[in-house]
C-alpha cells in the first residue's frame, strides 16, 4: 500500500520513517524533497511510506504526492502549541483534495517526550477529527526518538486500509447481485 507521510515542518516525520525502517535515531535535516521507503513492521501488508518536507515554501508540492494514495499519515508536534492551527488548516487542505476523498488518516501525536506536550486527546480535539464522520481516522501518541507508538501507528494505518479495501470490494459485490 501507497502511504503518504506529511505534517508541519519539524514535526518529526523523516526521524519516524528512519526509526521505523532502520530503528535508528538518525539526525535529520529539513527535507527538501522527499524520502521514500518501503516498510514492513505488520505481518501481511507492506507499506511504502513516502515522507514529504514540510517547510512552508515547499508545502505547495505535497498535492503531487496526493494521487493513488491508500492512506495519510500525519505527524504532529505535540509540544508546538502555537502552529496547532496551521497544522489544522494544512490536515484539512490535504483531505480536500480530491485524491484524498476515500483515504484513512491516522494523526501521529508526536514528542510525546516533551514535558509540556499535549496528550494525544487534545490534540485530536485541536484538529477537529470527531467532526469527520464519514472518514475513517485513529490518533496515536508516540515518540520517534525512542519509537514509542510507531509500530501502533502503523498497525492502525494498516488495519484501516484493510478496513477500506473490504468495504469496497463489498460495494462492487452489492452491484454485481443488482
Ligand atoms: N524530543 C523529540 N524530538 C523529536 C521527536 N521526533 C523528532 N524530533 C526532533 O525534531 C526535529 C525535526 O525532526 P524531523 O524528523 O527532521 O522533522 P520533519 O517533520 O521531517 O521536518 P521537515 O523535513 O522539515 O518537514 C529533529 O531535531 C528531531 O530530532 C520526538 O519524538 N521527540
Ligand atoms: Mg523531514
Amino acid at each position: 500500500a501507497n502511504i503518504v507521510m506529511l505534517g508541519l515542518d519539524s514535526s518529526g516525520k523523516t526521524t519516524i520513517l528512519y526509526k521505523i525502517k532502520l530503528n535508528e535515531t538518525v539526525k535529520t535535516l529539513p527535507t527538501v524533497g522527499f524520502n521514500v521507503e518501503t516498510v514492513g513492521p505488520i505481518k501481511g501488508i507492506s507499506l511504502t511510506v513516502w515522507d514529504i518536507g514540510g517547510q512552508e515554501k515547499i508545502r505547495r508540492l505535497w498535492q503531487h504526492y496526493l494521487k493513488n494514495t491508500d492512506g495519510l499519515i500525519y505527524v504532529v508536534d505535540s509540544n508546538d502549541k502555537d502552529r496547532l492551527c496551521e497544522a489544522r488548516e494544512e490536515l484539512y487542505g490535504i483531505l480536500n483534495s480530491a485524491n484524498m476523498r476515500n483515504v484513512p488518516v491516522v494523526v501521529i501525536a508526536n514528542k510525546q517526550d516533551m514535558p509540556d506536550a499535549l496528550d494525544p486527546s487534545i490534540v485530536a480535539g485541536c484538529l477537529n477529527l470527531d467532526r469527520m464522520k464519514k472518514r475513517k481516522w485513529k490518533i496515536q501518541g508516540a515518540c520517534a526518538k525512542t519509537g514509542t507508538g510507531l509500530f501502533e501507528s502503523m498497525k492502525a494505518m494498516s488495519e484501516l486500509i484493510k478496513s477500506y479495501k473490504n468495504e469496497s470490494l463489498l460495494e462492487e459485490n452489492t452491484n454485481q447481485c443488482k
